[in-house]
């Protein structure tokens, strides 16, 4: 379902319109108080704005007349009206940091909680849990109660529960941000392949997330939107230095090699598994500079490991950013010195496989 939306909240200086065809996934990116939470709140209906509208496939969710942008006629002409959705009623479903799924009840019947509340049989609401839990690959945990389960495993169960509600647009709020690095790669994987086709919105401070979940993005400071459009666009050559700061981030494109990736370069890396990319397929690799290890040797026991020459240095906070090649790795300032870093020095870039987040290239 298509969305159109514009609103503003005075007090918190927000003033964002966007829109998001059917079946595409949109990423909001931006800094501590951007707005982020903001937004995904007045689609949610947990927050009233000022003024603006908000039509999801031909519903509006609410419509404030009265401020810029904001309808003053209703499309017959006459006086638009306010309307104000309940959030029950809104066809949205919102999929917070933490789980938050129900302790008492089983994890079958916390995923069977939405068909069966909007009047769906019981036995017809169980056959829908069962299937958004094997889609997420957690059907063996569904006698299980929430607290017998891992953050990623609960993370799982949180997103087959808003799937099976079967909303027309899901709202994630850093839906990764709460769990540990070493699960991140397999519930991003997992995202991806759920978010496929569906109407989403997914609100993260990490460009990998952008980059391996959406179709669009928008970057947002101070309740404006700053930048938009395709991700690869907006985070490889962005328009905004803003936007450049924020999509601080190393990719290698490639073909697909059964353990990893063959890069244009000729390197071959070894990365996590993306059952989705068959071997020979085009495919891109995001890896952060804070995941870059800086060795003036080669470096043993690590997988992935590139010979480049060293091309420049900058500070950057409190660390320093050594730029090689086409890839930048992030080291602290006596590391740095330890390895007498010089422009033109023969370098080793090494990183592991769990470090490189794998998807197609071109979608
Ligand atoms: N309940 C509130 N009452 C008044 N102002 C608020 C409230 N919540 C947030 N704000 C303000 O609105 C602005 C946007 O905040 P919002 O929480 O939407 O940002 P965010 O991008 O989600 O930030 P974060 O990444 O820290 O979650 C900020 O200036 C914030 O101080």
């Amino acid at each position: 379902m298509s969305l159109a939306f514009r609103a503003t909240v005075a007090a918190r200086g927000f003033d964002v319109s966007f829109s998001l065809a059917e079946g595409e996934t949109l990423a909001i990116l931006g800094p501590n108080g951007a707005g982020k939470s903001t937004l995904l709140n007045l689609i949610a209906g947990l927050l009233t704005p000022d003024s603006g509208e908000a039509v999801l496939g031909g519903e509006v969710l609410f419509r404030v007349p009265g401020g810029a942008g904001a309808p003053d006629r209703a499309p017959d002409d006459r006086p638009a009206r306010r309307v104000l959705t309940p959030p029950h009623a809104r066809s949205v479903a919102l999929l917070a940091q933490e789980a938050l799924l129900f302790p008492h009840l089983s994890v079958l019947n916390n995923v069977a909680f939405g068909p069966t509340s909007a009047g769906v049989k019981r036995s017809e609401s169980l056959r829908t849990a069962r299937r958004w839990l094997a889609e997420v690959d957690a059907a063996e945990f569904e006698s299980r109660k929430p607290a017998q389960l891992s953050g990623g495993q609960a993370q799982r169960i949180a997103v087959a529960r808003a799937l099976a509600a079967d909303p027309k647009l899901l709202l994630l709020d850093e839906p990764l941000a709460a769990l540990d690095v070493a699960v991140a790669p397999a519930i991003r994987r997992m995202l991806r392949r759920v978010l496929e086709g569906r109407t989403a919105i997914i609100v993260t401070h990490d460009v990998l997330d952008a980059f391996t979940l959406a179709d669009h993005v928008i970057v947002l400071d101070r309740g404006h939107v700053v930048e938009s459009g395709p991700t690869r666009r907006v985070l490889q050559q962005p328009l905004d230095p803003f936007t450049a700061d924020i999509a601080g981030l190393n990719v290698l494109s490639g073909i697909r090699t059964a353990h990893g990736m063959r890069t244009a370069a000729g390197d071959d890396l070894v990365l996590a598994e993306a059952d989705d990319l068959p071997p020979g397929s085009a495919c891109t690799v995001a890896i952060r500079p804070s995941s870059i290890r800086v060795t003036a040797e080669h470096p043993a026991g690590v997988p992935n490991t590139l010979a480049l020459t060293l091309q420049d240095l900058e500070p950057r906070g409190d660390l320093v950013r050594v730029r090689a090649g086409d890839l930048s790795a992030d080291v602290a300032p006596a590391l740095a010195a330890d390895l007498d870093l010089t422009p033109g020095a023969a370098v080793w870039f090494s990183f592991e496989p769990s470090a490189g987040a794998l998807y197609a290239t071109g979608s």
